[in-house]
Parts: structure tokens; C-alpha cells; sequence
């Protein structure tokens, strides 16, 4: 066996057979000379691509038995590409062996080349197919993760983290910037958690003002202040049972984080104005975009609160940071706003692409979703441009410092994306990108970058 692709070719004249298999190279050629052999050989061999002569015996002058093989391999396995060969009144052939779901057709007498090319596309279109189906897999896994998408090992990393830690009962500290996906993380902790028919409650401790957060958290008693005209719980005791998700922990107020340490030493709560303790059962999942460790150092975090909080920390990437999600991301987004916007739009036009990859992201997933959605009503015809995206102009980059760390950027970036695309393996990166492997390697050691 051979890592070459394997192309099956169905043929009962074993001469031509013959011919066949020397004249392409590039592939292993496996060869059927009946229905049985060939469904054999799909079983065992399972070839991307089945040249499929329809004259099979016990009918090698009709096309009964190659119609009959034809379906039976593509109810075995959908996704092959069956070439159809037949002299016998061609184009009717031709018909219902297309309508049959086969991928091409070609009357005999045989053209090497001609089937060459058509073989050749196979083997193209049907990559490409599998790599699609591998990206939506990952989209359809993911999406029991709140929907999460992504492509690189990056966020795979951090998904298989939350995966592992989602179940079990700890704190997590969620660290990245606005619009890396914290809040969906933290959710999909809590749907993957025995908590998850509790509630998902957030709270976002930078968007209320000081003097009413500890309310917020911590609810009143009717008659505490001034406007508390009812008792009202607050967001830790409406958490219980379930997960209680505070977002920008950074911007806690000292004394408001002292009363959280109480709360998650004693795990009860009591409300302003309040007399009794009142226990609740809640998870904490945190987040910040701060550098808690400075803060911590410069005393404007408590570190007895740090560690109560932060027993599994999980850094999250920045989308610039992740190949292959900008594009993935633009993807999906474009699917679900142009439905419900601008249904004409079908698709991204290279120029985006090529703008979505180039572009620092600083705003991360929720700039790359402003950025569509605003793309998707302004497009005119069907795919969104880059100056749809507003990224034409803006995308030169400031000069880099000299030419060689130019093109080390370059290098760096493409090789992740190579190395993302291939799924992490060496020779298919190399492949892309047009090296032999070991040059692959020593690039990867000079720029200590991970294969
Ligand atoms: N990997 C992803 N797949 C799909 N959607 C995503 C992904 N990451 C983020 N989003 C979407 O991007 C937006 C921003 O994400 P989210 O609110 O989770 O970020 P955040 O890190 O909590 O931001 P902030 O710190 O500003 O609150 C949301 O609409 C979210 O649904």
C-alpha cells in the first residue's frame, strides 16, 4: 500500500484494464472485472474516485449489471465519485447514470487523457468535499458548546478544557479579550454540567454602577434603602441550583469582593437589609479581560478571592490568534444574517476572504460579526466584498520594521494556517505549502513554532 489515492477501475476487458493502470501514475489503481470484485475492492480499499465501465458481465453487452454496480456503491458510499463508461447508446446512458447520482460520464472509445482530467477533478472536488464535511462535523460538534465554531487547535485546545472541567464541580476563571467568546464558554460549562436544568444567570459587574451591584448581586429586603420598595433576590440566589456567571470580575469593588469571599467560603448570601443567612447552591464561572496577577500584586484584587475564584484558569485565544476561525466564523455568519437580512447574499468574495485573514481582529468574534452583519445589508450583489467589510483601505498594515521580519510574519502565518488545514500533520503541510518536509521542520524549529 502506498499513500498515493486509491482510483478503482472497474473494467471487465482486462487489456484495457491494463492500460488504464499505466497510464496514471499519480494514483494506486485497483481493478474490478465484475460487480462483486468492484464492491469488494470498495469495501476493503474505499476509493475517492471508480472509473465504472457499464458493460459488466453477466450483461457485458447491455448496461444492466453496471447500472447495478453503480448503485450499489453509491448506496455503500455515497461520497465516491463513479466515472461512467459505456459505448452503448451513450447519451441515454449518460442520462441515467448521472440522474443514478454518478459524478461523470464518457463515451467509449476511451481517451486517456480526456479521462484523465475528469479523474483528476474527481480527486479534487471530492477533497474538497471532505474537508467541508470535516469543518461542518466539527460545527455540528461544537454546537452543542453554544454554538461555538471554530477551526484551530487553538480553540479545539480550550474546547477539550471546558469539556474536561465542565462536569466537575470547581470555579473556572475564563481570561481573554472582549469578544473572544467568554460568555458562550461559560455557558457551554454549565450545559455540560449536572447544574444545567438550573439557570444560566449573568452578570456583567463593569456595566452596573458600583452603588448597585452589591443589590444586584446579593438582593434586597423591602425597606433597605430608599426605593427598595419590595424584597427582591439577587442574581446569586436566582444562580441557585445552577451556574452564576460573572463577567468582568476585574471591576468588583474591594469591599463588594470581601463580601464574595464570605459568600464562597460559607456559600450563604444574606440581602441588604437582611437579617437571616440564606444558602445557595450556585457554581461560579468568572471572566476578565484585566490582568488579575497585577492586579492582585498592586492590591486592587484580593488574592484570597483570586484563588477561591481561579482553581482551573482557561486563557482564551484572540481570534488573530486562532488560523483558520476569522474565515470559518465569516462563514457561518454570513449563512445566519444574510437568511434573516439580505437572502441574495450567498457567500464571501476572495477579496474578503483575503481581507478576513489579513485583518488584526482587535475586537475579536463580536468585531467579525458587527463587521458581517453590517456587510451583509450592504452588499449588492451575492458574495460580500472586502469593501463591504470596510477592510480594503484599512487593511495595509503599518510598515513592518525591516524585510526579513516581514517575511518571518509571513512565513509564521502561513505556516499555521498549512498546519490547521492539514490537521496538524507535517507531510500535508508541507504539501500546501510547496516544501519538502524537512525544510518544514527546520522552519518550524527556527521559528519555534509547534507542528
Ligand atoms: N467561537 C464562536 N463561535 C460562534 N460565535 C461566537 C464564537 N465566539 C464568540 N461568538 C459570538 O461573538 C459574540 C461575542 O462573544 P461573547 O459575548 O461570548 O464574548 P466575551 O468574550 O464574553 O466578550 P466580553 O468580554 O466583551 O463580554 C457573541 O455574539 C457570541 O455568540
Amino acid at each position: 500500500m502506498t499513500d498515493k489515492p486509491v482510483l478503482l477501475i472497474v473494467e471487465d476487458d482486462l487489456a484495457l484494464q491494463r492500460q488504464l493502470r499505466w497510464a496514471y501514475e499519480g494514483y494506486e489503481i485497483v481493478g474490478a472485472a465484475t460487480r462483486a470484485e468492484a464492491i469488494e475492492a470498495l469495501r476493503s480499499r474505499e476509493p475517492a474516485v471508480v472509473t465504472l465501465d457499464l458493460g459488466l458481465p453477466p450483461d457485458p453487452d447491455g448496461t444492466s449489471e453496471g447500472f447495478a454496480t453503480l448503485a450499489e456503491m453509491l448506496a455503500l458510499k455515497p461520497a465516491t465519485k463513479i466515472i461512467v463508461a459505456s459505448g452503448h447508446g451513450a447519451r441515454d446512458s449518460a442520462l441515467r447514470a448521472i440522474a443514478l447520482g454518478a459524478w461523470d460520464f464518457y463515451a467509449k472509445p476511451i481517451d486517456i487523457d480526456a479521462l484523465g482530467l475528469i479523474v483528476a477533478r474527481a480527486f479534487h472536488v471530492h477533497a474538497l468535499e471532505a474537508e467541508n464535511r470535516r469543518l461542518a462535523a466539527r460545527e455540528t460538534a461544537a454546537a452543542g458548546f453554544g454554538g461555538l465554531i471554530y477551526a484551530s487547535d487553538e480553540m479545539a485546545k480550550v474546547v477539550r478544557t471546558i469539556e474536561r472541567v465542565a462536569p466537575a464541580d470547581v470555579s473556572v476563571m475564563l481570561l481573554g479579550a472582549s469578544g473572544t467568546g467568554k460568555e458562550l464558554l461559560a455557558r457551554g460549562i454549565h450545559d455540560h454540567s449536572p447544574r444545567r436544568r438550573g439557570e444560566f444567570v449573568a452578570i456583567n459587574c463593569a456595566a452596573i454602577p458600583e452603588t448597585l451591584l452589591e443589590s444586584e448581586l446579593f438582593g434586597h429586603e423591602k425597606g433597605a434603602f430608599t426605593g427598595a420598595v419590595k424584597t427582591t433576590p439577587g442574581k446569586i440566589e436566582q444562580a441557585a441550583g445552577g451556574t452564576l456567571f460573572l463577567d468582568e470580575i476585574g471591576d468588583v469593588p474591594l469591599p463588594l469582593q470581601v463580601k464574595l469571599l464570605r459568600f464562597l467560603q460559607e456559600r450563604v448570601i444574606e440581602r441588604i437589609g437582611g437579617r437571616k443567612p440564606i444558602p445557595v447552591d450556585t457554581r461560579i464561572v468568572c471572566a476578565t479581560h484585566q490582568d488579575l496577577g497585577t492586579m492582585v500584586a498592586d492590591g486592587r484584587f484580593r488574592d484570597d478571592l483570586y484563588y477561591r475564584l481561579a482553581e482551573i484558569v482557561v486563557r482564551i485565544p484572540g481570534l488573530a490568534e486562532r488560523p483558520g476561525d476569522a474565515s470559518l466564523l465569516a462563514r457561518a455568519f454570513v449563512r445566519r444574517h444574510a437568511a434573516a437580512m439580505n437572502p441574495a447574499v450567498t457567500g464571501l468574495a476572495p477579496d474578503a476572504l483575503a481581507a478576513i485573514d489579513a485583518w488584526g481582529w482587535p475586537g475579536n468574534v463580536r468585531e467579525l460579526e458587527n463587521r458581517i452583519k453590517r456587510a451583509v445589508i450592504m452588499a449588492d450583489g451575492k458574495s460580500v466584498t472586502a469593501a463591504d467589510l470596510d477592510l480594503d483601505a484599512t487593511a495595509a498594515d503599518a510598515l513592518p520594521l525591516n524585510l526579513r521580519s516581514a517575511r518571518e510574519t509571513a512565513d509564521r502565518k502561513a505556516i499555521r494556517q498549512a498546519l490547521a488545514q492539514a490537521d496538524g500533520n507535517i507531510s500535508g503541510a508541507s504539501r500546501l505549502l510547496g516544501v519538502s518536509r524537512p525544510t518544514l521542520y527546520d522552519l518550524l524549529k527556527s521559528y519555534d513554532l509547534h507542528g
